[in-house]
């Protein structure tokens, strides 16, 4: 079956076991251009493991999943590399920096892997640290870094090549409540401003608030179904 013309992202009856024990028990759902979704639920309800099924770091067991109209459950390992290094962003909960390379090096790698040169590598990686107000950074590694600065520079990377998605995996982890909200509202806004779609897994209560959508997910499937499997269980 093909997706909806309009969605960017499309799941259908997505099941994923880490081995042998069921994390995603039949998740569907659609993403349009541009739109930003909290995936919630409480801790081990496949949050993450949804996220790794729809960027094609992993492969349902059963079920499908489409970029645009792209198959990404059928694609090739390289294929779906490519697709995440030229079309999707990652943001995880811990800041995976190269440590020989400074803050901006660090931030236009994405650029430089896809052949930009490297002054407007440079220049754009820059002027997305500026946004993260971590552009006095620039010119330091990692380990001179703290960790909430470590983490915005990896915001930077993600969303340096504009990628056509955001994968955001409890990317305020790492920081503090008050640079959490600014962290959450540069991600949002730069989603909403570069047409970004944005799909965020998180604990975090703020981001629904920002979000257009909210995804809850109960034992692998989403709320409503998971209330649903429960109730024909003890009928
Ligand atoms: N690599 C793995 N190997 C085995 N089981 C795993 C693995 N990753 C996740 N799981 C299990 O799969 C289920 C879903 O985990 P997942 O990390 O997707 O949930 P989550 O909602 O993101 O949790 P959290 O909020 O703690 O990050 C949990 O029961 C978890 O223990």
């Amino acid at each position: 079956m093909a997706p909806p013309d309009n969605d960017v992202l499309w799941a259908r009856d997505v099941h994923y076991a880490h081995n042998g024990s069921p994390a995603l028990l039949g998740v569907s759902l659609g993403i349009r251009q541009g739109e930003i979704i909290a995936v919630t639920g409480p801790r081990g309800s496949g949050k993450s493991t949804l996220l790794g099924c729809l960027s094609g770091q992993l492969v349902p067991g059963r079920g499908e999943v489409w970029f645009n109209s792209m198959p990404v459950h059928t694609l090739t390992a390289t294929s779906r590399e490519r697709l995440r290094r030229d079309r999707f962003g990652w943001v995880g909960d811990t800041p995976q920096l190269v440590a020989e390379l400074t803050a901006w090096e660090n931030a236009a790698l994405p650029l430089l892997l896809a052949g930009t040169g490297h002054r407007k590598a440079r220049r754009t990686a820059l002027e997305w640290l500026d946004r993260l107000d971590v552009g006095d950074c620039a010119r330091k590694r990692p380990a001179a870094l703290l960790q909430a600065q470590r983490q915005r520079v990896a915001i930077a990377r993600a969303l340096v090549h504009q990628p056509d998605v955001l994968f955001a995996d409890e990317p305020t982890a790492p920081l503090h409540r008050a640079d959490r909200a600014q962290a959450l509202r540069t991600l949002t806004t730069a989603g909403r401003s570069h047409s970004i779609t944005v799909v965020l897994a998180t604990h975090d209560t703020e981001v629904s608030t920002l979000a257009d959508r909210t995804l809850t997910l109960v034992d692998g499937r989403e709320a409503g179904a998971a209330n649903e499997a429960a109730c024909s269980l003890s009928a």
